[in-house]
């Protein structure tokens, strides 16, 4: 190992699946000591890049140097043993296991050792016993990284690590990575935060449809000069309120935007004054006291009612692990409750199906859309028309898959998913435009009495989720009720017209988020201010499993 030499040194890199160039002439060099942010659209080679990196890909060409030897990995044990670590996107936890028992499966000496040493230095504190599949996305990620830590790598790889954290995890997390470069090693950081990349980033390296756009380091690569570069227009050309949303401001709703009174706001609905097919009161989603036990006897859910107008948007704030995916599950009908009743426009779906609920037009679009919001074996047309395939059966029996593709085809350009076309497996598909088939599939619901989605805009890229976002203002404009479950305030603060925050099971507020007070509003309830039983020290529930745990100061800055 050559003292001066890059960390990685990547050229010529390129691989290809099929037809599709996914890395093309790839150059990149990740200095010693250094943070460096690899930034693009969805589909623009990056997880293709961090796999050829990790050892899970053979590039099709290019050569790699670590630390000034050569590195040419063929599987991901080679990776291992040259001091890399990788995190994913898609989770490589035994869900069935404790955390400890999957700590253990990584064959580690001395792992009590660095546990600690992990717990010390990086302050992650990992609740050993807690079974994985018991835990919120944003706690198994956090496992995740201290999986990687405890390799104690001189390359760490985050492939879009900060998704599925709340704003005080992302905060220790891009410490961490400084702290690992402060010690001489480095880091390749995927994100689609150009604030994140500010804060942590030395340098960056932006690809585009697999081809490297530029880079360089960051200090004189202001946002105006990364975004043109990351999807070919202009910064000024994105979504307002967008900045605030990819880390760029922190950004305000403009006044009089969201300000519409919703039914649990006490002021009487609107009755349709704006257009003929606007639809507008109370009812169209309706939770009455509604109660879901976890294993251990406390409440998920306690008591929870909601109701969420037609054309109305309403988000969920709270700190993870408060009840909002026991919501999503009982609203996606993977959860029946103890107690209560859910109405979709005055129906009675507690114990629908989930195919009666997507008659009924219920939208959901779940956390965890890779496990439970696709079928990646299927090809991508399918999973566009799942629980709708009726549609395109002939005779009652055959698909007519030229019916299907044809349809297919026109919702993929619609909204600008990037894959091998119709046919294709979803799986080949990267993880941005997973989430935009999932999102795509739930809004051509006909009806869509209601959208339930959850992270809608995780892991999309900056142009994506101003179309998203558009998408579910248009819905709205048409009498959809829509739900918003998301970890990033700025997002909710822009979208939505009323703000509940998730605490304990309880949904505290509701928030105007046109009010200037709203975030630091919303931060007190996330501390569980207004809580019948008073507020709480801990406020994280089930985020609690995996430290660090949310401050008071953390919750409203995102
Ligand atoms: N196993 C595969 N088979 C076929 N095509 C693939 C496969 N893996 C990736 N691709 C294609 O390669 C391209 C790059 O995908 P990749 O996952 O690297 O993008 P990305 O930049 O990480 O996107 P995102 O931001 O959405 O995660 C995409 O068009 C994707 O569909």
């Amino acid at each position: 190992m050559s003292a001066t030499a890059p960390a990685l040194e990547i050229s010529g890199l390129t691989k290809s699946f099929g037809t599709m160039r996914a890395l093309d002439d790839v150059r990149l060099v990740v200095e010693a000591g250094t943070v460096h942010c690899v930034l693009g659209e969805n589909g623009a080679g990056k997880s293709t890049l961090c796999h050829v990196v990790g050892g899970s890909l053979v590039p099709d060409k290019g050569v790699l140097r670590l630390y000034g030897t050569p590195y040419a990995p063929r599987r991901p044990a080679d990776a291992l043993a040259a001091g890399i670590a990788m995190v994913h996107q898609h989770f490589s936890l035994v869900p069935t296991l404790t955390v400890g028992e999957n700590l253990r499966l990584l064959r580690l000496r001395d792992l009590p050792r660095r546990v600690a040493r992990v717990r010390e230095e990086y302050g992650l504190e990992p609740d050993l016993d807690a079974r994985v599949s018991d835990l919120p996305v944003g706690v198994r990620q956090r496992v995740e990284i201290v999986k990687a830590l405890l390799r104690e790598p001189r390359l760490l790889v985050l492939d879009e690590p900060t998704g599925v954290l709340g704003p005080a995890e992302t905060d220790a997390l891009l410490a961490t990575c400084r702290r690992i470069a402060a010690a001489g090693h480095a880091v390749v950081l995927v994100t689609h935060k150009l604030g994140e990349a500010a804060r942590a980033g030395d340098a960056a390296t932006v690809l585009r449809a697999g081809r490297v756009a530029g880079g360089g380091p960051l200090a004189e690569l202001p946002p105006e000069r990364l975004v043109p570069l990351m999807i070919g227009r202009p910064a000024a050309s994105l979504d307002a309120g967008l900045a605030g949303t990819i880390g760029l401001t922190e950004d305000r709703p403009s006044p009089g935007a969201g300000a519409s009174a919703g039914p649990g706001t006490g002021a009487s609905p609107e009755t349709g004054t704006s257009g003929a097919e606007r639809r507008r009161g109370p009812g169209a989603l309706r939770l009455s006291d509604v109660g879901v036990r976890r294993a251990d006897g406390s409440y998920a859910l306690d008591r929870t009612s909601l109701d969420v107008g037609f054309g109305e948007i309403v988000g969920i704030a709270g700190v993870e692990g408060n009840g909002q995916s026991e919501l999503m599950a009982l609203l996606g009908g993977a959860l029946a409750p103890d107690t209560g009743r859910v109405e979709l426009a005055g129906r009675d779906i507690t114990r629908a199906a989930p195919r009666e609920r997507t008659r009924a037009g219920l939208g959901v679009v779940p956390e965890d859309r890779h496990r439970e919001g696709c079928v990646p074996q299927l090809p991508v047309a399918e999973n566009l028309f799942l629980g709708r395939l009726d549609r395109f059966r002939r005779y009652g029996v055959f698909l007519d898959r030229r019916a299907m593709n044809h349809a297919a085809d026109a919702v993929l350009t619609g909204h600008g998913i990037r894959s091998g076309g119709p046919g294709a497996l979803m799986s080949s598909l990267s993880g941005g435009n997973q989430q935009k088939v999932v999102l795509a599939r739930e809004l051509a619901l006909d009806p869509l009495v209601c959208l339930a989605a959850a992270q809608p805009t995780r892991g999309l890229d900056i142009g994506a989720v101003g179309a998203v976002h558009s998408r579910i203002r248009q819905a709205s404009a048409k009498g959809t009720a829509v739900l918003v479950v998301s970890s990033e305030l700025s997002e909710l603060l822009v979208l939505c017209d009323r703000i509940v925050v998730a605490y304990r099971g309880k949904l505290l507020g509701p928030v105007d988020p046109s009010q200037p007070d709203a975030r630091e509003r919303i931060g007190a309830l996330m501390l569980g201010a207004d809580h019948p039983a008073g507020s709480g020290t801990e406020g994280a529930g089930r985020a609690a499993a995996t430290a660090p745990r949310p401050v008071p100061g953390d919750a409203p800055r995102h």
